[in-house]
């Protein structure tokens, strides 16, 4: 186990959807610690849990039992304004669409996150260019989604999520629609510019061309964290 400090505190979280005879348990009680400084890849086959444990995670889905404490604070004793604010704040995301707004340059979508947060526009369309020149596609900066490839647009999504330079940075299958060099490329860019002291990257991925980059696996089977290491476990 590494010495980096705790990031996330997952404190017997159990997830259930429906009621009475439609009742599923989703989550069966999941402890776990995420540190910070590490790319942490949260692993495992279809419907074992994965995404209703990183939206927890990140205060978009409420927990039926438990708790989740993201430095230092207890998420689910915030009141519903201070945890919308607290994400805004210290969460990014990744989604696998990439989900950006089709009349917004480049360098307007990566500024979302800050317009959201109550920063002017320009000032954030100048940082949103900033963070695309990190990533390498600057020249692109002015341009809609739809002339970009998807690699670029892919970028421009990372570069959003990473705007506000959030403590936190939360990826769903990152690199499942890339060829295998992208998909290094971009868990390069996140170890280079996400992961820099204080801060977490939990990443929900199948993709085993990736999971020699990951610092920490976790697998789940069933609602449960079944492994928990530096390698996949041994079939
Ligand atoms: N809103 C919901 N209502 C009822 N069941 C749900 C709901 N959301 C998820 N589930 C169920 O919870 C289980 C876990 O779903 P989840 O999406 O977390 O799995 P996953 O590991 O992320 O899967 P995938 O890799 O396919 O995205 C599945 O059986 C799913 O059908």
């Amino acid at each position: 186990m590494s010495d980096n400090p705790v990031a996330i505190e997952i404190r017997h979280i159990v997830k259930e959807f429906g009621s009475g005879d439609r009742l599923v348990r989703v989550l069966h009680g999941i402890d776990a610690e995420i540190r910070s400084g590490e790319l942490t890849y949260l692993v495992g086959e279809s419907g074992s849990g994965k995404t209703t444990l990183i939206s927890i995670i990140a205060g978009i889905l409420f927990p039926t039992e438990g708790g989740v404490t993201v430095f230092g604070k207890d998420i689910y004793s915030l009141s519903d304004n201070d945890l919308v604010r607290f994400r805004l704040d210290t969460i990014g995301f990744i989604f696998q669409q990439y989900n950006l707004i089709p009349t917004l340059t480049a360098a307007e979508n990566a500024g979302v996150p800050l317009v959201a947060a109550g920063m002017g526009r320009s000032e954030a369309t100048k940082r949103g260019r900033d963070m695309l020149e990190k990533l390498n596609i600057a020249d692109q900066a002015d341009k809609l989604p739809k002339q970009l490839s998807g690699g670029q647009q892919q970028r421009v999504a990372i570069a959003r999520a990473l705007v506000h330079e959030p403590r936190l940075v939360v990826c769903d299958e990152p690199t499942a629609a890339l060829d295998a060099k992208s998909g290094r490329r971009v868990m390069d860019l996140l170890r280079e510019v996400a992961l820099v002291q204080d801060r977490a990257v939990i990443i929900v991925t199948h993709d085993n061309r990736i999971f020699d980059l990951a610092d920490r696996i976790l697998v789940m089977e069933d609602g449960r964290i079944t492994h928990d290491g530096k390698e996949m476990p041994d079939h």
